[in-house]
């Protein structure tokens, strides 16, 4: 069972994340899906194909880390795997933020197969929490899309066991996917990703 007061407090989290995130364009249609911890075992996460600039408390629904509805008739996320193994994975994560910017999308298909999306030199690195310096290197995995999403999910865990300090991943032609310990540290992880994706693609136009 879960606490209905934290439930709440998370739903909320997630409705205000929505109407940020439409509003800047990062979640067009009825993509992304977001989630916030409510305690060890369950997460808040948003129902499938929802609109996500026009959440209300009712798009909000509670899941077990295994990804099963408690007390909702209603499906959750079609990625909700890839929010659970995150949290699984993460102890101290408290949300996930999946969106479909259009930057996010091109640079996912600009990275070749197998190849990372390495950041490095920007000062706005630090924007992710514990990054210290620009000089610190941040590697983005990409991963190729698929609709099996439970094999996805086993790969970003695999992957993420033995990168624990990387902030997040794009999938090819699809999105990115970032956390932190709070909702508030996971938007501006999104921020910070957006904005440094377009820093990377500013200087592919530049310099081929
Ligand atoms: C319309 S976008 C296709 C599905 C998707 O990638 C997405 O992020 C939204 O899926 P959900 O089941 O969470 O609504
Ligand atoms: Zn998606």
């Amino acid at each position: 069972m879960f606490d209905v007061t934290r439930y709440a407090a998370a739903a909320d989290e997630i409705v205000q994340a929505g109407r940020f995130l439409y509003q800047r364009g990062w979640s067009p249609a009825t993509s992304s899906n977001y989630s916030a911890r409510i305690d060890g075992e369950h997460i808040a996460i948003t129902v499938s194909g929802r609109h996500k600039g026009q959440l209300g408390a009712g798009d909000v629904m509670v899941v077990d880390l295994a990804g099963r509805a408690v007390q909702s008739n209603c499906r959750s996320s079609a990625e909700t795997r890839l929010h659970t193994v995150l949290y699984e994975l993460f102890p101290d994560v408290g949300a996930v933020l999946h969106t479909h910017s259009v930057k996010a999308t091109v640079l996912s298909r600009l990275i070749d197969s197998g190849q990372a999306l390495v950041l490095e030199g920007y000062e706005l690195q630090k924007a992710f929490a514990g990054v210290e310096t620009h000089e610190s290197v941040l590697s983005v995995p990409v991963f190729e899309n698929t609709q099996d999403i439970d094999a996805l999910a086993e790969e970003t865990r695999e992957w993420f066991r033995a990168h624990p300090e990387q902030p997040g991943y794009l999938i090819r032609g699809h999105g990115l996917y970032t956390w932190g310990r709070t909702m508030a540290d996971c938007l501006r992880h999104v921020e910070a990703f957006e904005f440094l994706f377009e820093c990377e693609l500013e200087t592919m136009r530049v310099r081929p």
